[in-house]
């Protein structure tokens, strides 16, 4: 057994360092916030991830997983240690590498046996090499050890286990072969495609992975913009696409762009390495730009169904910024129900999960449902920004039968329109025909 210690219990800490216990090491996973500690020490799970819970207890009671807020002792007792500290990003784009500078700091001065030192933040080529040389600049005894290895993390959330625990790849970026070698052995377990690569490369691979999906995403997007207009349906479009399998069918999904802690950051931090490098990343910049826009396609529907928004009621359904998680981060929700406030509109919003969190940031005058049929209540829209499977699947004559006006603006194209049709609804949808309940028009939001 290896003992590995995680630094930082996000979601990348806690569910990485759960899911290498689970193959067998002994994790110990820490965090500069100590109630993050005190709660997983209870098992008080401070984000919702299916299945993590469980995973937590199961190893936690098998000995293999711990948690403590002593970082210095357990950088002192690991063999390996990652860093999953978070890289927010900055007022100017760029990625803000403070926490992991921080952690970097904590590990050279407490440095005691050679050690090797994994990034799973996402971070910006050339910081590997930065925290190597922080590292060194900390270490009580400048004969000491130590070994830097990238390697990026690719898990999504909403299925963050089922993705570590069947990871594609793993991308292993280091300048020492012995050390990219005892990172391969941690990840034998896995039984997955070993990629090695130098340092700068792992660190530039997941950029260039992420910005890739973005691209999909913004460019789906940017065809159904149009095939609203032609009257082509970008479902159709897309599935049909799809079907190449040089293109593939995934990330082709149109709706009102993307969010999430990831692909917003992201992004902007690429755009900004480029910038660094001289390199004037006129596709990336296109792509952001797209997918700012795109969210605005919900206030259009709006408009376009109510008129003016002053005094009516909106429910809004789903908060996070995708379903199976409760992370607002760069959600929808967070920007466009403060848009439909300052235009004069009641707003009553639902999530299953993330009411709590996007609460947090909403204005005092969102009014919050605990049930979607009371959210829908009475409204004279009902808006989907996140595709929750209960919002896909609700009771739409119920819904229908509940609106003071039968109006659904769909971010996320969650219905059949011949389904919506039949229920009578004005449905308005991305990249497809507009569904009037009177008058057929051929126009999209
Ligand atoms: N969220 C994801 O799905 C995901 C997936 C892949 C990669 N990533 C990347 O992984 C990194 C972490 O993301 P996250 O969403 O888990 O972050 P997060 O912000 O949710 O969590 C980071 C944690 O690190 C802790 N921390 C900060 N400084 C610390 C220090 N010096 N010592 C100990 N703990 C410290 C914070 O208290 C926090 O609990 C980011 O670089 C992100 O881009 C995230
Ligand atoms: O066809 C699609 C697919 C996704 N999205 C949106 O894209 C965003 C991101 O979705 P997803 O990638 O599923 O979730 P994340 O948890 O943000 O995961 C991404 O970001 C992580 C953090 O870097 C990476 O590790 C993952 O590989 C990468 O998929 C969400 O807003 C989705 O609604 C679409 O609009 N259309």
């Amino acid at each position: 057994m290896n003992r590995i210690g995680v630094i930082g219990t996000g979601y990348v800490g806690l569910v990485s360092g759960t899911c290498f216990a689970e193959v067998g090491h002994k994790v110990v996973c820490c965090d500069i916030d100590e109630s993050k500690i005190t709660r997983l020490k209870q098992f008080n799970i401070p984000i919702f991830e299916p299945g993590l819970e469980e995973l937590v207890k199961k190893n936690a009671a098998e000995g293999r997983l711990s948690f403590s807020s002593d970082i210095a002792g357990v950088i002192k007792d690991s063999a390996v240690i990652f860093i999953a500290v978070g890289t927010p990003m900055s007022a100017s784009g760029e990625a803000d590498l403070s926490y992991v500078k921080e952690a970097a700091r904590m590990i050279g001065r407490n440095m005691n046996t050679h050690k090797i030192i994994v990034t799973k933040s996402t971070v910006p080529v050339g910081t590997g090499r930065l925290l190597e040389s922080l590292i060194r600049d900390n270490l009580p005894d400048s004969s000491q050890t130590f070994d830097v290895v990238s390697n990026p993390e690719f898990l999504r959330e909403g299925s963050a286990i089922h993705d570590c625990m069947n990871m594609e790849r793993a991308v292993i970026g280091a300048g020492n072969a012995q050390a990219a070698e005892a990172i391969a052995e941690l990840h034998a377990p896995f039984e997955t495609t070993i990629f090695k690569t130098s340092l700068e490369s792992a660190e530039m691979i997941k950029y260039a992975a992420n910005t890739f999906l973005a691209t999909k995403i913004s460019f789906i997007n940017a065809i159904a913009n149009i095939c609203g207009k032609v009257g082509a349906d970008v479902t159709e479009v897309a599935a049909g696409m799809g079907l190449d399998s040089r293109i593939g069918n995934k990330f082709l999904q149109a709706g009102i762009g993307y969010g999430g802690s990831c692909f917003p950051k992201d992004t902007y931090a690429l755009k900004h390495i480029a910038e660094e490098a001289g390199y004037s990343f006129k596709l990336l910049e296109a792509v952001i730009e797209t997918n700012e826009n795109q969210r605005l396609l919900i206030m259009d529907g709006l408009v376009q169904s109510l008129g003016s928004l002053r005094g009516k009621k909106i429910a809004v359904l789903g908060l996070s910024f995708k379903p199976n998680t409760d992370d607002v981060r760069e959600a929808p929700s967070l920007s466009l129900i403060p848009r439909m406030l300052e235009m004069g509109a009641d707003v009553c919003a639902y999530d299953p999960i993330a009411i709590r969190e996007a609460g947090q940031y909403l204005p005092d005058e969102v009014d919050y449902a605990h049930e979607l049929y009371e959210c829908v209540t009475d409204c004279d829209a009902c808006v989907i920004l996140t595709e929750w499977s209960e919002i896909v699947n609700m009771d739409l004559e119920r819904v229908h039968r509940l609106l003071r006006s039968p109006v659904m603006i769909d971010g996320r194209n969650c219905f059949e329109l011949d389904v919506m049709r039949a229920h009578q609804f004005e449905y308005h949808s991305v990249g497809r025909q507009v569904i009037r309940t009177a008058v057929p028009a051929a126009v999209t939001v």
